[in-house]
């Protein structure tokens, strides 16, 4: 039995910041490899173990690897996708049009990782006020499956430009469940070392040491404070 009070070794913790920073949202690398069950196993399991609200555990996994499920969600992403480019003229639209921004066909699994908003019961522990806390709850099982596909060397992309209902009728959910992620899974060809909206000129990452404030959002850290540290930190970070 292990022990799950022991510190974590160094090198651990390196494994752990590695899949961190090197977790990338990816579309344009899928490999048709079939992903073995026994690891798509393990990262189901990683999403499973995301902390919830009153342990709520709001989250359904639907595993798609039916081809004609996909060309219908690539129906949805593609009539959406029209739309969102409306909102850019000139140069920003064509290159918003030359985006990749799906792999639901180039990918092997797709999985929908859904919220069941009833589950539970009528009242959660902790989520009284704020009730969209079982879609965090959620978002946080996506993240643990993002990190534990990059440390399995699987990459995944999350596909939002999708009218929600349109998918919820395609995946025959029903009316309580929300479909919050579609993510494309696959082993990749290399992940990128930064963002691909990064490294195609769309959208940088913001400096790290503008973000951090303290006691409130009036008061910047004061010189000396945090701020070297957080420079150092952006200097040492190229992605
Ligand atoms: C909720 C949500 C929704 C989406 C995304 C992410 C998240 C969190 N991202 C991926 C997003 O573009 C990506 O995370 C950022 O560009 C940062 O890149 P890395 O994830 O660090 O590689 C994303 N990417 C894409 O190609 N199509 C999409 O529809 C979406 N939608």
């Amino acid at each position: 039995m292990t022990d799950h009070n022991r510190p974590f070794s160094r090198t651990e913790t390196e494994g752990l910041y590695r899949a961190i920073y090197e977790r990338r949202d990816v579309r344009s690398q899928f490999l048709p490899d079939p992903v073995p069950n026994d690891v798509l196993a393990r990262l189901l399991d990683a999403a499973h173990h995301a902390p919830s609200v009153g342990f709520m555990q709001p989250w359904d996994f639907i595993v798609i690897d039916s081809v004609e499920v996909r060309q219908q969600v690539l129906s949805i992403f593609d009539r959406e996708n029209q739309r969102a480019a409306e909102n850019y003229t000139g140069e920003r639209n064509r290159r918003y049009r030359n985006l990749k921004l799906q792999g639901i066909l180039e990918s092997p699994v797709n999985l929908c990782i859904t919220c069941d908003r009833s589950r539970g019961g009528t009242h959660v522990l902790g989520r009284n006020t704020i009730v969209e806390t079982d879609l965090f709850s959620t978002c946080l099982a996506v993240q643990n499956l993002w990190l534990a596909a990059r440390a399995e060397g699987i990459g995944v992309g999350w596909v939002s430009i999708i009218d929600q209902q349109q998918l919820a009728d395609t995946l025959q959910l029903p009316e309580h469940v929300y479909p919050l992620a579609y993510l494309c899974l696959g082993y990749v060809s290399e992940f990128l070392d930064q963002p691909e909206l990064q490294a195609k000129g769309w959208r940088s990452r913001l400096p790290l040491e503008g973000l951090v404030r303290r006691n409130g959002w009036g008061t910047p850290l004061e010189e000396g404070e945090l701020r070297d540290a957080l420079a150092a930190l952006m200097s040492a970070t190229t992605y």
